[in-house]
């Protein structure tokens, strides 16, 4: 068989970040106004930090504000509680994201429950999980992974994903849940399958299009994929590539890429595939953020 398409997410994203770029000036041709985006980090986590700068370049290269706030990893709860509040009371500040994972002594759900709602740009806060998943996502704000995936997987296989076998592997909160209810709503048939799931190699190989979300590097294999199947691998896994020199590192996905390659129809690279997506996103959730604040009407959607 032929070697896969590989889907460009370094190119999508970059056409996602234009189409926001040129909307954002658009808004302030009309109204005056810069979306505005807080990222809140606390501690000093370098992979964080990396995520966090990217961030905040890729929001002024949109012409956004971004306010970045860097709080020592043994900040009390309550000062993270005291900044969120004044965040949501903040009107420049259209979107706000609490880098994760926070340091073990701050509760995660709770500082997430507080942000206000219609500044959630990660999706997160359980009345954005509660709109995507009773079909409101137009009046949600939807997690960034997903979102992304889904933009690749409609430029891969066009619009329609109706009555596609879709096996989401990865529960979490962050990717696996909110995946599977995009894909529900896009009418797939959807499996979530995890790390207790029996024959999972046998449930992959059912999959038209498969969503790799476990954080374990390369535990997908080639053999699993149905001949012709989309795969989006969503793994970022930074392991040792003594081959690079010593000390080094390299960032491999959750599907074995060069096996994966010789059986699927389509696949994204890890780097250069969802990532890319995910900072994109973030800034289209930010400039819908922004709209609604202002009261102004939604523009076209981008999936
Ligand atoms: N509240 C919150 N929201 C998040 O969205 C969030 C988070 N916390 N915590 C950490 C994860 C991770 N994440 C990534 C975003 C972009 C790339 C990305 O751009 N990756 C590049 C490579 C970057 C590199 O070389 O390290 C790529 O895949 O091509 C990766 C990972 C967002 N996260």
């Amino acid at each position: 068989m032929t070697d896969a398409r590989i889907i460009d997410g370094k190119a999508v994203a970059a056409s996602v970040r234009d189409e926001i770029s040129s909307r954002a000036a658009g808004l302030l041709d009309a109204q005056g106004i810069r979306p505005g985006l807080a990222v809140v980090l606390v501690g000093e986590d370098p992979a964080s930090q990396v995520y966090v700068r990217n961030k905040d370049r890729t929001a002024e290269a949109c012409g956004f504000n971004s306010i970045k706030h860097t709080l020592d990893a043994a900040t009390p709860e309550a000062d993270v509680l005291a900044l969120v509040e004044t965040l949501n009371n903040d009107p420049a500040v259209h979107g706000i994201l609490v880098q994760l994972p926070l340091p073990k002594h701050i509760d995660e759900s709770k500082v997430l429950r507080l942000i206000k709602p219609e500044k959630d740009v990660d999706g997160f806060h359980p009345v954005n999980v509660g709109l995507l998943t009773t079909g409101e996502r137009d009046h949600a704000l939807v997690p960034c992974t997903p979102a992304g995936s889904l933009v690749l997987l409609k430029r891969t296989l066009g619009d329609t994903l109706s009555g596609q076998n879709a096996v989401v592997v990865g529960r979490s909160n962050i990717v696996g849940k909110p995946m599977a209810s995009l894909l529900l709503q896009e009418s797939c048939t959807v499996t979530v399958a995890h790390s207790r799931t029996r024959d999972l190699p046998d449930v992959v190989r059912a999959a038209d299009i498969v969503v790799a979300a476990v954080g374990r590097p390369e535990m997908i294999r080639g053999d699993w994929i149905k001949p012709g199947a989309t795969v989006i691998d969503v793994g970022i896994n930074r392991v040792p590539a003594p081959d690079l020199g010593e000390g080094k590192n390299r960032l491999i996905g959750d599907v074995a890429f060069d096996e994966a390659v010789q059986h699927a129809g389509a696949i994204t690279p890890v780097p250069g595939g969802v990532g890319p997506m995910t900072i994109a996103m973030l800034m289209a959730n930010t400039l819908t953020a922004a709209r609604r604040q202002l009261g102004l009407p939604e523009e076209t959607p981008l999936f």
